[in-house]
């Protein structure tokens, strides 16, 4: 697979790929072995440009016979404000297309906070509720963003966040902008699972691919634990295996 470094870092197990395909597929490998392990685990899943080949990789794995969602749950970690589940830029639009459509997970096991609810607070403690009767999230797939956000605990969410309603900042907004035909469109406000609910995951796999993502991977993995960095709260974590490709990986680990 091109391993150039699978190593432990503050607590944090690293592994770098020699390219993107071979991160991405290191990280369908990892979900499909926790399938295989357990078919009824529940599945924390992400959104975003970086798990797209991921999801390639696992919908092969499927027509290929080697895995199976059958039994499997999961909880998206986001949803934008505003926008209903059929809007083509919400992120259950994106996760039905990306993968549910093509694998064979049951709709009802799907979950996704509605960004159409009426009563948000309400909605958030539901969708934490749910979480824990199904037993907790077993593997939590994680992007990251440039300012080291994870899901859209955006710099400042405090450690013991929950899932709840937040404001997005303009440097996501802008980095979202691609997703939509205007940065007027993108919405301002989201439901996002907090940093306490992640981190509640039994193993976390976090993917970043490219040299965007560099600077907040070091910040991650070799700077202060604090809020202005949330992704620096999963070093409080025991499970966490972080994925790069040599490119989000330059420089890291001369
Ligand atoms: O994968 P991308 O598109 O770079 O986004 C990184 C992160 O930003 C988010 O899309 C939120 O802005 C996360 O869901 C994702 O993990």
């Amino acid at each position: 697979m091109g391993f150039k470094v699978n190593d432990v870092v503050n607590g944090i197990r690293v592994i770098v790929c020699e390219d993107s395909d071979a991160a991405s597929r290191t990280t369908a490998d990892l979900i499909a072995d926790q399938l295989r392990e357990r078919p009824q685990s529940v599945l924390g899943l992400a959104t975003g440009g970086t798990p797209l080949k991921t999801y390639e990789n696992l919908i092969e794995l499927h027509r290929d016979g080697q895995i199976s969602f059958a039994e499997a749950t999961s909880f998206n970690l986001d949803e934008y404000v505003g926008l209903s589940g059929d809007h083509p830029q919400s992120y259950r639009s994106f996760m039905n297309q990306t993968l549910f459509s093509k694998v064979d997970i049951a709709p009802e096991r799907t979950h996704v906070p509605d960004g159409l609810a009426s009563d948000v607070p309400a909605h958030c403690t539901a969708y934490e509720d749910s979480i824990q009767s199904h037993g907790g999230i077993d593997l939590q797939l994680l992007g990251i963003g440039h300012n080291g956000h994870i899901a859209f605990n955006e710099p400042g969410s405090s450690v013991d966040s929950r899932t709840r309603r937040v404001d997005l900042t303009d440097d996501t907004i802008e980095k979202n902008a691609r997703f939509f035909d205007s940065p007027d469109e993108v919405p301002r406000e989201a439901i996002t699972m907090g940093i306490a609910t992640i981190l509640q995951a039994k193993k976390i796999v976090l993917l970043a691919i490219g040299s965007g993502k560099t600077a907040a991977i070091k910040s991650m993995l070799f700077g202060e634990v604090t809020d202005e960095v949330p992704a620096s709260f999963l070093r409080q974590h025991v499970g966490v295996t972080v994925v790069l490709d040599a490119a989000a990986a330059d420089g890291l680990f001369d």
